[in-house]
């Protein structure tokens, strides 16, 4: 199956940038569904080339009746609401139905127990860079997951980006790390733009200098073949101005910090699949 019926249920953030990654591919080519609370978000996802739009706000059976018509279902709703979301569709899927889930820490045996072992359950782990196509998304197949289906599902991912595929066992550690990460290069962006407001400049002028520079960083990181150690290298000059400013934040424990902040987010991962 090249071109699958693709519905979306729940295109918010996640299923969103996913969906603009979708758009215009050779897999998303027989069309996408998408469904949502409100009109507000439909109306402006309905703009979208070959995309239907459901507001299930006007019209209730909307995930039901996308999901009926769908080759491949992706589950873009909260952990919370997911079972709920399964028993809705499980009556309606057609027979050789992929489902994918986008959420985080719900497990393949929660999909399983809800929609049938038979079912080809997929887990994914993408991030918001999909909406520019410049995603890491982490697959793990469910039971009845073919070969075949995963290749049909990392195509899908790969409009959107780069793919991993790994066990289910690893898909919460990925999230802590790709899944949240774009969470916390923006909360560094954050900060040093506040230190330079600090230093006199203005929110403007922050900002650019703020902006462009993880932009730019990240450009030549993508674009070299050295690794970021040896990049961080040639901007610090012995006994110069970055060295002293890189001792205070290796000083502050950079790697512990990480590693307690991943650690809270597996936690919180383990904590959604215990009670979904
Ligand atoms: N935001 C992120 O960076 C990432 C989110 N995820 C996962 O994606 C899922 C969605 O998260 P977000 O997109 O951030 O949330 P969101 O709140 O932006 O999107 C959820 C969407 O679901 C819709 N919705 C709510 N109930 C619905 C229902 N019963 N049927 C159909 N649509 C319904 C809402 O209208 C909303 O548009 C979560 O499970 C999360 O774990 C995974 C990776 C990254
Ligand atoms: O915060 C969350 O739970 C989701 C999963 C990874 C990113 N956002």
């Amino acid at each position: 199956m090249t071109s699958p019926r693709i519905a979306i249920l729940g295109a918010g953030s996640m299923g969103g940038a996913i969906l603009r990654g979708l758009v215009g591919s050779e897999v998303a080519a027989a069309g996408i569904t998408v469904t949502n609370r409100t009109a507000e978000k439909a109306r402006d996802l309905a703009e979208l080339d070959g995309v239907t739009s459901i507001a299930l706000e006007s019209q209730p059976t909307g995930n039901a009746d996308a999901a009926a018509t769908a080759d491949l279902v992706l589950i873009g709703v909260k952990p919370a609401t997911v079972p709920d979301l399964l028993r809705e569709i499980a009556p309606h899927l057609k027979h050789g139905t992929i489902v994918v889930s986008l959420a985080a820490g719900v497990t393949v045996a929660t999909f399983e127990s809800i929609l049938g072992a038979d079912v080809s359950v997929v887990r994914s782990m993408p991030n918001t860079p999909a909406f520019v196509g410049k995603a890491v998304t982490g697959i793990a197949a469910g039971t009845a997951a073919s070969s075949e289906q995963m290749s049909l599902v990392r195509a899908l991912f790969e409009t959107c980006g780069e793919v991993l595929e790994v066990p289910e066992t690893k898909i919460d550690a990925l999230s802590t790390i790709s899944g949240s990460g774009p969470a916390y290069v923006f909360l560094l962006i954050e900060e040093l733009t506040k230190a330079a407001v600090a230093k006199g400049f203005t929110i403007d002028e922050a900002r650019r200098m703020v902006e462009q520079t993880f932009i730019g960083a990240t450009a030549l990181l993508d674009a070299s073949d050295d690794d970021p150690a040896e990049l961080r290298r040639r901007v610090t000059s012995p006994n110069g101005t970055t060295e002293r400013a890189v001792a205070v934040l290796q000083d502050a424990n950079l790697d512990q910090v990480f590693a307690r902040a991943t650690d809270a987010a597996l936690a919180r991962a383990r904590e959604l699949a215990a009670s979904s």
